[in-house]
């Protein structure tokens, strides 16, 4: 019983497992190779709107619409793809290509982005510029509940942008070929993306904040112990 009471004094109780809000089944799929059992959390597959701006931002304000949809504890996260010679476009955004290059907004490919232009149309933004560097931003927020601010937790990998080669399952793996690296995202084998990828540096940093936070996700069966104990 001193070690419940000391441990609860340890971390702060979640009402509710953590919920990862996504509509995309890859991400969701590395998310759990990397995080393993290192953060406890359930996933909805739910489409929330792909905001424009910076990334920390949309990805504070996708928390923030996740959170109220669960009514709890969430995780959303958010990846970007950018150009060096376009100042790091495409970002996040999905405005008018000019548009676009006269503001220099800093955001990622988004989903629709992707869908409309593909791999070729992605090689073909550079085609003008000798600079095909790139790099893969990816941006976790993590909020308790709808009225707490969320934390963000970014990841960056460094490649370069390269005619399509590899499978074709997840997003501009098979363009995108990181520093160091002879192959593209798309042609290594999961574990080892897994190993060096925007996304799993970020997770490393969601990793750290779960384990120093100490977070406790009250269950219907820690709560019976607990009135158990009260007795
Ligand atoms: O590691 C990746 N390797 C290759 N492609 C990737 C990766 N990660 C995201 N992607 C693609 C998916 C989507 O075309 C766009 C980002 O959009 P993004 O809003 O983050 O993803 P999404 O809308 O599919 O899922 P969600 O419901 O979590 O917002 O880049
Ligand atoms: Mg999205």
């Amino acid at each position: 019983m001193e070690m419940a009471a000391a441990k609860a004094a340890s971390g702060l109780v979640l009402s509710r497992p953590v919920t990862f809000v996504t509509g995309n089944a890859k991400k969701l799929e590395e998310v759990r190779a990397i995080l393993g059992q290192a953060v406890p959390f359930q996933s909805l597959k739910l489409d929330l709107p792909e905001l424009q701006g910076e990334p920390e931002e949309i990805s504070k304000e996708k928390a923030r619409l996740a959170a109220v949809e669960v009514k709890g504890p969430v995780l959303v996260e958010d990846t970007c793809l950018c150009f060096n010679a376009l100042k790091g476009l495409p970002g996040t955004n999905d405005l008018a290509w000019p548009y676009i290059v006269e503001r220099t907004i800093i955001n990622s490919c988004s989903k629709w982005f992707l869908q409309k232009i593909g791999h070729e149309g992605l090689n073909n933004l550079l085609m003008a510029y000798e600079d095909k560097s790139a790099y893969a931003l990816c941006a976790f927020s993590f909020a308790l509940g709808p009225d707490a601010e969320p934390i963000t937790f970014l990841g960056k990998t460094l490649g370069k942008i390269v005619a399509a080669r590899g499978p074709n399952d997840f997003g501009w793996d098979p363009i995108f070929q990181p520093e160091g690296y002879e192959q593209t995202y798309a042609e290594m084998p999961k574990d080892e993306k897994n190993k060096i990828s925007h996304r799993s540096k970020a997770l490393d940093l969601v990793k750290s904040h779960f384990a120093e936070a100490g977070y406790i996700v009250e269950t219907n069966d820690s709560k019976k112990r607990k009135k158990d104990e009260e007795e």
